[in-house]
């Protein structure tokens, strides 16, 4: 792949130049004009890698190669178990080498170690669960309520899938459409953030040293506008699945609608974290500090939006603005280090001016609200931020800061609660904290969203669906929807009996008569 990363606590090591970190049609090249991005850490802006820029031209003939592989059907032909068996194969190559990737994560996103890690277990599993899941489903018999007919459901491949994800969970997010469109048989072209190429990198040279067919994965870097944009384009790709923002998601079913492709979003959210005046305090106060500051709030899923019922609230966000002042900034091999830093200047500028907005449209900072200081100035840190008396409609209720801040409303009762919970174009994940099973379910049911915790904040399971309501997106990652994603549904009809209908016959007798 003509690049290798940091070994620990030692410097880069490119072996070939111009970097040659581009994959298609089972090679690594280099882009087609030579050029090349620096990835730096955001944590204290060190070396993490050169490598290639990619083209238009790059990805046109990384589609072609997929479109190739996948025509040829030396994958898509392949019996079902045995691509369940690549994937479990993928899952143990990904433990032997969960060290080097996360390291390699942790260097690009600027997030602590010990996430990355996680991360890591978390994509070994993914790979586990549609291995086993991708021998189970042979398609199904229909009853046609004809004996003279055999009638049968088969799954195919999607086909050519273009994978585009961004850059807050780089290896995992693309692992959600890396091993589906792998297990049902589908060839693809990956264009991960191009502020945050690496583990797709390695993610590719594991699946050509365990022998994927040549074509069946490729890899394309560089920025969406350039590389990302035929993806969604070209009438060679069956189904685009993108990751990433709003905006951007619009973008993408625009120009995927010119071909009527298949596509799937999954997009931000603002999320709500409900907590109840009955519930336990101590474990809903702790989640909601992870809820909103994990990965410095750089989580689709965040619990952005703190409803908490009235006669708890001062209390609670008192004592909630004071642990989110002792939250330690830090780099992400620092063990004091409790969350890191934005990804980049320009995401941090985002979120200074989001914060600033809030606060002229009424919005008062309990805590936070600026950048790191001292040596946090290397990197692109900002400080954990409490808002409260936000006006409502005001944009930080709106939009997705996607940084460290959290709002702060209030209730009464279940009805407020979800009346507030509701009140948001996304719909992608919330919690509900209480002591009562009953309302705990009951408010539940009634939040449209497509994740909800109840006494719980974070977690998401392989054999589960994720995905959104409203403008969070379109379609499922995960479980085995998120599996049939990469799949049409074929019926063959076989009438075994055939006969003449004598639908068209009257003309006939008429004229012989
Ligand atoms: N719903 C989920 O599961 C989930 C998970 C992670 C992140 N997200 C969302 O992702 C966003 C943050 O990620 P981001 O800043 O990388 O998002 P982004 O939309 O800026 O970029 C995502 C990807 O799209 C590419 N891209 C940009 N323009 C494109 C175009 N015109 N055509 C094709 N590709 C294009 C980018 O290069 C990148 O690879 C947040 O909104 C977050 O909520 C959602
Ligand atoms: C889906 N999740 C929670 C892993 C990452 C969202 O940004």
């Amino acid at each position: 792949m003509g690049i290798r990363f940091p070994p620990p606590g030692g410097d880069k090591v490119t072996t070939q130049n111009p970097p040659a970190t581009l994959f298609i049609d089972g090679a690594w090249v280099p882009a087609s004009d030579g050029k090349t991005r620096t990835i730096s850490c955001p944590a204290d802006g060190s070396f993490v890698a050169e490598v290639s820029e990619g083209t238009r031209e790059d990805a046109e003939r990384a589609i072609a190669a997929a479109r190739r592989a996948f025509d040829g059907g030396a994958w898509a032909s392949v019996p079902a178990p045995q691509r369940g068996d690549f994937l479990l194969r993928v899952a143990a190559e990904l433990r032997a080498r969960k060290d080097e990737f996360a390291r390699a994560e942790t260097m690009d996103t600027g997030k602590r170690l010990v996430e990355s890690e996680i991360d890591m277990d978390d994509i070994a599993d993914c790979f586990e669960y549609f291995g086993k899941l991708a021998g189970q489903n042979a398609g199904r018999i229909v009853d046609a309520d004809n004996p003279g007919v055999v009638s049968r459901i088969s799954y195919e491949p999607v086909g050519v899938c273009a994978l585009i994800s961004p850059w807050n969970y780089p290896l995992l997010q693309a692992a959600w459409k890396i091993a589906p469109a792998i297990g049902a048989g589908c060839s693809f072209v990956l264009k991960p953030s191009e502020l945050t190429p690496s583990t797709a990198i390695l993610m590719m040279d594991v699946l050509e040293r365990l022998g994927l067919p040549q074509g069946v994965a490729n890899l394309v870097l560089g920025p969406g506008a350039v590389v990302g944009a035929p993806l969604s384009e070209s009438p060679d790709v069956d189904m685009v699945s993108f990751t990433g923002g709003l905006e951007t998601g619009r973008i993408i079913a625009a120009s995927a609608a010119g071909t009527v492709k298949k596509v799937a979003l999954e997009l931000g959210g603002k999320n709500p974290n409900i907590i109840f005046a009955d519930a336990d305090f101590d474990a809903a106060l702790d989640n909601a500090l992870n809820g909103a500051f994990v990965h410095s709030g750089q989580v689709c899923s965040a619990g952005a939006r703190l409803l908490v019922e009235e006669p708890i609230a001062e209390r609670f966000v008192d004592e909630l603005v004071r642990r989110a002042g002792q939250i330690r900034l830090g780099g992400p091999f620092d063990p004091e280090s409790e969350t890191g830093p934005l990804i980049s200047a320009a995401h941090r500028d985002k979120v200074t001016a989001y914060v600033r907005k809030g606060v002229e449209e009424g919005a008062r900072v309990r805590c936070g609200g600026a950048w790191g200081e001292g040596d946090l100035e290397q990197g692109f840190y900002y400080t954990p931020t409490v808002l409260d008396r936000v006006t409502r409609g005001s944009s930080v209720l709106v939009d997705e800061a996607f940084g460290p801040v959290v709002t702060v409303e209030t209730f009464n009762g279940e009805d407020e609660a979800v009346e507030l919970g509701n009140d948001t174009h996304y719909g992608l994940a919330g919690a509900v904290w209480s002591q009562d099973a009953g309302k705990g379910q009951r408010v539940a049911a009634r939040l449209r969203h497509g994740t909800i915790w109840i006494n719980d904040f974070h977690p998401y399971l392989p054999q589960a669906e994720w995905g959104g309501y409203g403008q969070s997106g379109v379609g499922r990652e995960l479980g085995p929807t998120g599996f049939s994603e990469y799949q049409e549904a074929k019926h063959i009809y076989h009438n075994i009996d055939p006969a003449v209908t004598g639908w068209f016959d009257a003309r006939i007798e008429e004229e012989s008569a």
